[in-house]
């Protein structure tokens, strides 16, 4: 039984491969609120206005995912509440949050970390990490295509997006919840290339059967086709 969360920046990839992960591991999928979020319109409308919000909403959504990932013990996350600080903090930096606003976060986050110490299984087994540059950043964003998220909807969105990247070096470094794993999300094309795929997915369940959370004798399934 295995809990995998993802992590990486906008447009990495993420929901892409917890969506593969998941057919081909035959875990259950979790994904981010993003199109039933009514607030992440509101954030990029006005940031200043909607950060602590739109960060309490994700926050909330985070916490319910992982404690049901880890009762559960067989799914596949694709961004989880380890990160969401990462996103607060970076939007506190550049003055979207008040001495009060973070202050309440924090003491809130740390409540909801403080609960998972209980759950009976703490941890999640593997964080696989999806590294991408900021030009392949900006061009998955522009192939998803929500409008908000565009350069041409903000300007200044640019940088909020480089300086994003340069938040996830040193968080991933920190990261010790679990064992991690990098993905290189500029070259791997794990989304319309087969053979970039399958390497993806070789690397993963090298990985867990590393971590005894895949049996040796572990093959891929055949009765599958991994890329729809
Ligand atoms: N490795 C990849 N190669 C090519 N296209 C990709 C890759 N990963 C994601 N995409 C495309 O980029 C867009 C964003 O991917 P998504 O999985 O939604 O990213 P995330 O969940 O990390 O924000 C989608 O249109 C997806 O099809
Ligand atoms: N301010 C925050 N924004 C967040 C957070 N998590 C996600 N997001 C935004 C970024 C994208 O516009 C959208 C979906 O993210 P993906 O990485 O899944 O594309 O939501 C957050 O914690 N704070």
């Amino acid at each position: 039984m295995t809990v995998i969360v993802l992590s990486g920046p906008i447009g990495a990839g993420k929901s892409s491969l917890t969506k593969i992960l998941a057919k081909y591991l035959g875990t259950k999928p979790f994904y981010e609120s993003v199109d039933n979020n009514p607030v992440l319109p509101l954030f990029y409308a006005d940031p200043q206005k909607y950060a602590f919000l739109l960060q309490v909403f994700f926050l909330n959504t985070r916490f319910r995912s992982i404690k049901d990932a880890l009762t559960d013990d067989n799914n596949v996350l694709d961004r989880s509440i380890y990160e969401d600080a990462l996103f607060f903090q970076m939007n506190a930096d550049i003055g979207r949050a008040t001495t009060e606003e973070v202050d309440t976060y924090y003491e809130l986050l740390n409540n909801m970390m403080g609960q998972l110490e209980h759950m009976p299984k703490k941890n999640p087994d593997l964080l696989v990490h999806i590294n991408v540059s900021y030009d392949t950043m900006i061009k998955r964003i522009q192939k998803r295509g929500r409008p908000y998220e565009q350069l041409s909807y903000d300007a200044t969105l640019e940088d909020y997006y480089k300086r994003l990247l340069r938040y996830y070096e040193p968080w991933y470094e920190k990261y010790d919840y679990s064992p991690k794993m990098e993905i290189n999300g500029d070259e791997l094309d794990f989304v319309s290339n087969d053979h970039d795929l399958q390497l993806v997915l070789d690397q993963i369940v090298a990985k867990l059967k590393d971590l005894g959370k895949l049996p040796t004798s572990w093959d891929k399934p055949t009765n599958i086709k991994i890329s729809q």
